[in-house]
């Protein structure tokens, strides 16, 4: 057994107490530490228990709404129509858990594929050298020691051995949103050197002991899953929901006063009434959303697209503005050096080789988990480093945008710094007249496509720590090429074509990004400072050039609240804090672990043609989903309507509760074959966002035609049949509405194509509608057999309908509800 270290013991105390050592521990200590202490996961990480997401979908709106309904019934002793609502409640939510209980594993798996990792120091055995491996993070236990690097997720509560140029961002645990530096020093109090599960690195480098892990980290019972904001698509559906549960509240009373009024009928109406506010729930909205997004999501996989969360396919589909970053999204990010000239702009390899001393001593001082690319490629490029000993480093940051090192060299102390133009040569002692010869020839150099890095150094004295380093004196620029990505410019065509605009969000200089751009054949249609953004020229930016991390936030703020909905696509440290206020965040599997975390949507493959797949499928099954909705609502609508104005002009119900119910439970059974229909080519081709507004307009007009499609059939079935009995009428209505609502499946769509699942449901739903009243079961139902010109009657009436329907929604622009081309930035 190992005791948890105090927070005031030194890292030798630490150490003893954990039982471990620099080296860390061996692996059969490691395995006996798992078995002691368990994996290293924190409660809310693990997916919900079956009853937990039974008793989930009861709290549902709907839900509540039905079972007052049917607790109404009941006390009223109406047992055939409560036991019918229980059916739909019970049916509705156990394929609704059983549809999210697969979609979360299935989801689960697909997130275990792309979690985070760390890297770990082990030993085979007490005498062998220690390892550096990448392990799962819930392997890892007490008393490893583990190594941390920037944009990594704090894995475990730990404490620092080592650090440099340590910055931790601890906002989920404290609030606190600008990185916090972190010392490996033994301090008796404050707890500068200690770390917890829930945080991650903004910068630098460190090497930690894992003091407690799983549900033993300090945060673990108090740290809640963060909250995220509502999705487009949350609120859209939230939106039509509460629409309609309030017309499901206003219909029983209305219902109730009319019989009342006209036929003096009291409380022996509630049934009717009930089984109308019943009939207008889409009781399977959840099931379909489930399902289509599930399906959806399971596709996407075969194309190496994991959908971390559900929703966001909803939103991948609905974007119109996709922000993206150049290096390593559109370019490989495998940098080659191409040059160095002095300020000049002269050939200068003296310039190369102190720009490579500090790579060097950033790698070799502050040792991250994964070297920086851009600092490997400039070592590759120098054969001497000269003798320079390196003494101190601080490593690249994304907000600082620099690098420096402390190295001796022949005696002399000289800080070596290098990073991107603007910010070195703020830091570097020269005249205005300097500053701007060196800034042309640096863009000049970028111009030309490449990247370019600043390099300047300052002689210090021997005492001398690294700090904010100025008064430098440049000594050039190292120019470094970054091949476009292949698939990048059919990539971003596609999308293009499919409606959405794209923009550069760069670190890199304006100039490089633009080039850069150009090569990939997007069109630029200007080049902006992120420091000089207006809204107007946000509007217009195709590219965003010298952002820091919150510029990226900021310009996808900006976009979000001018209406657009904003996805962004990125694999840096430099990229999380847009990731996380995006509707959409995308990023390649290989991007660093807060970026992975945050993202809704990762790539196997680092190919930007996956991003066309999940905006297809995303759009797909929204597509789906509306359809859904509007046929559902559109018939339930027209039945309300007809009903409730039948209902005044017959001396008895139009139809009993119990035919209102069985109808619409084989309705809602037969609906649910629209999550796995066909999508119409058109859906594809813009943006397509689930708005509340342009359904309900829609079911408002094609709700009344349905109504009067019944009205008809109430005047021939009464004037032309001249049906007489109560029963007779009944039977006619059903069916008539069974064979309605095949028709309006079918037809009410934005395409023509009939997929399998969708034929099978629509038969079914005619041939329930014709046969019930024929089989064994009639009487339970109150049906009875109608005379044979009755049967011919409503199939005209059916005919006629979808007549109706044809040339309506021929008329229609199917694509007036998608996204207009975006709309300009105020
Ligand atoms: N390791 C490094 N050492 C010194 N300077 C660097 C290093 N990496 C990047 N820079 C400089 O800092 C700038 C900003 O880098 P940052 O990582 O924020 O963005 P980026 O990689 O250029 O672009 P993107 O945002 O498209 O990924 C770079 O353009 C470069 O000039
Ligand atoms: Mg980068």
């Amino acid at each position: 057994m190992v005791w948890a270290p105090e927070a005031g013991d030194t890292q030798l105390q630490t150490l003893r107490l954990l039982e471990t050592g620099p080296r860390g521990l061996t692996e059969t200590q490691a395995g006996t530490r798992l078995l002691e202490y368990g994996e290293n996961t924190i409660p809310f990480q693990r997916p919900a228990s079956w009853p937990r997401r039974l008793a989930r979908s009861l709290r549902d709106p709907f839900t509540m709404v039905l079972l007052a309904l049917g607790l109404v019934s009941a006390v009223i002793a109406s047992w055939a129509t409560a036991g019918l609502i229980v059916v739909l409640v019970v049916a509705s939510c156990l394929l609704r858990s059983n549809g999210e209980y697969w979609a979360d594993r299935s989801t689960l798996a697909l997130r275990k594929l792309v979690a985070a990792t760390v890297t770990v120091r082990r030993r085979t055995s007490e005498d062998s050298e220690p390892r550096e491996r990448e392990i799962p993070i819930d392997q890892l236990v007490p008393g490893d020691v583990i190594k941390l690097g920037s944009g990594d997720l704090v894995p475990a509560d730990v404490r620092l051995l080592r650090a440099s140029g340590l910055t931790v961002h601890q906002a989920p645990l404290t609030g606190e949103s600008a990185p916090v530096p972190k010392l490996a020093r033994d301090l008796p109090n404050g707890e500068d050197h200690l770390l917890w599960q829930g945080s991650s690195v903004a910068s630098g480098s460190a090497l930690a002991v894992v003091t407690a892990t799983g549900a033993g980290t300090l945060f673990a019972g108090a740290y809640q899953a963060p909250v995220r904001r509502l999705s487009a698509f949350d609120r859209s559906v939230n939106g039509i929901s509460w629409i309609l549960i309030r017309v499901m509240l206003i219909i029983p009373p209305v219902a109730l006063v009319a019989n009342a009024v006209l036929r003096g009928m009291g409380l022996e109406a509630l049934p009717f009434a009930v089984a109308v506010a019943v009939g207008l729930t889409p009781e399977m909205l959840p099931v379909v959303v489930t399902t289509a997004l599930a399906r959806g999501s399971a596709l996407l996989a075969r194309h190496g697209v994991i959908v971390k969360r559900l929703p966001s396919l909803h939103d991948v589909g609905a974007i119109d503005v996709l922000c993206m970053d150049k290096t390593g999204t559109l370019t490989q990010d495998r940098p080659v050096v191409s040059g160095s000239v002095g300020p000049d702009g002269r050939a200068d390899p003296e310039v190369l080789r102190w720009a490579a001393v500090n790579s060097f001593w950033t790698l070799h001082l502050t040792d991250p988990p994964t070297p920086d690319p851009l600092d490997e490629a400039i070592l590759e490029s120098v054969l001497d480093l000269g003798d320079a000993e390196g003494l101190d480093a601080t490593p690249f940051d994304p907000s600082r945008r620099v690098s420096c090192a402390l190295v001796e060299e022949s005696g002399r102390h000289v800080v070596v710094v290098k990073g991107a133009v603007e910010a070195v040569l703020e830091r570097c002692a020269m005249s205005r007249q300097e500053r701007l010869r060196a800034g042309e020839v640096a863009e000049a150099l970028a111009e030309a496509g490449a990247r370019v890095l600043a390099v300047a150094v300052a002689e210090r004295h021997a005492l001398h720590r690294l700090g904010e380093e100025r008064e430098l004196e440049l000594t050039g620029f190292v120019t470094v090429v970054d091949e476009p990505s292949p698939e990048a410019a059919h990539a971003l065509t596609m999308l293009a074509r499919r409606g959405i605009r794209l923009k550069v969000l760069t670190g890199d200089h304006p100039a490089t990004a633009a080039r850069a751009c150009r090569e990939l054949g997007l069109r630029v249609e200007a080049v902006v400072d992120a420091s000089a953004l207006t809204p107007q020229s946000l509007d217009r930016a195709t590219v965003i050039a010298r952002c820091t991390p919150e510029d990226k936030a900021r310009v996808v703020t900006a976009l979000r609240e001018a209406g657009h909905t904003v996805g962004f696509l990125g694999d840096g440290v430099n990229d999380r804090p847009a990731m996380s206020v995006a509707d959409v965040g995308i990023c390649p599997k290989g991007a660093v672990d807060v970026t992975r975390e945050a993202a809704d949507i990762v790539l196997a493959a680092k190919d930007l043609t996956a991003v066309d797949h999940a905006v297809v499928f995303g759009r797909r099954s929204t597509g789906n989903i509306i359809t859904y909705l509007r046929i559902a609502l559109s018939s339930n609508v027209g039945n309300v309507i007809a009903m409730l104005a039948a209902g005044l002009a017959l001396p008895f119900l139009p139809m009993l509760p119990v035919q209102v119910l069985v109808q619409n439970l084989c309705f809602d059974a037969a609906q649910l074959a629209f999550a796995f229909d066909r999508a119409d080519p058109a859906v594809l081709r813009r943006p397509l966002l689930l708005r509340p507004r342009g359904i309900l307009r829609f079911i408002l007009g094609f709700g009344a035609l349905n109504a009067v499609a019944d009205l008809v059939t109430f005047a021939v079935l009464t004037q032309v049949v001249g049906v007489a009995g109560e029963s007779a009428f009944h039977t006619g209505w059903f069916i008539e509405n069974m064979l309605t609502q095949a028709v309006i499946m079918l037809l009410l769509r934005p395409t023509t194509g009939v997929s399998r699942p969708l034929g099978l449901a629509t038969g079914a739903l005619a041939a329930v509608g014709l046969l019930l009243p024929l089989s064994p079961l009639a009487g339970t139902f109150g049906l009875v057999a109608l005379p044979a010109a009755g049967y011919l009657w409503l199939l005209l009436v059916a005919i006629a309908y979808g007549g109706a329907l044809l040339v309506l929604s021929r008329r229609r622009d199917w694509s007036r509800d998608r996204r207009r081309p975006s709309a300009p930035c105020r």
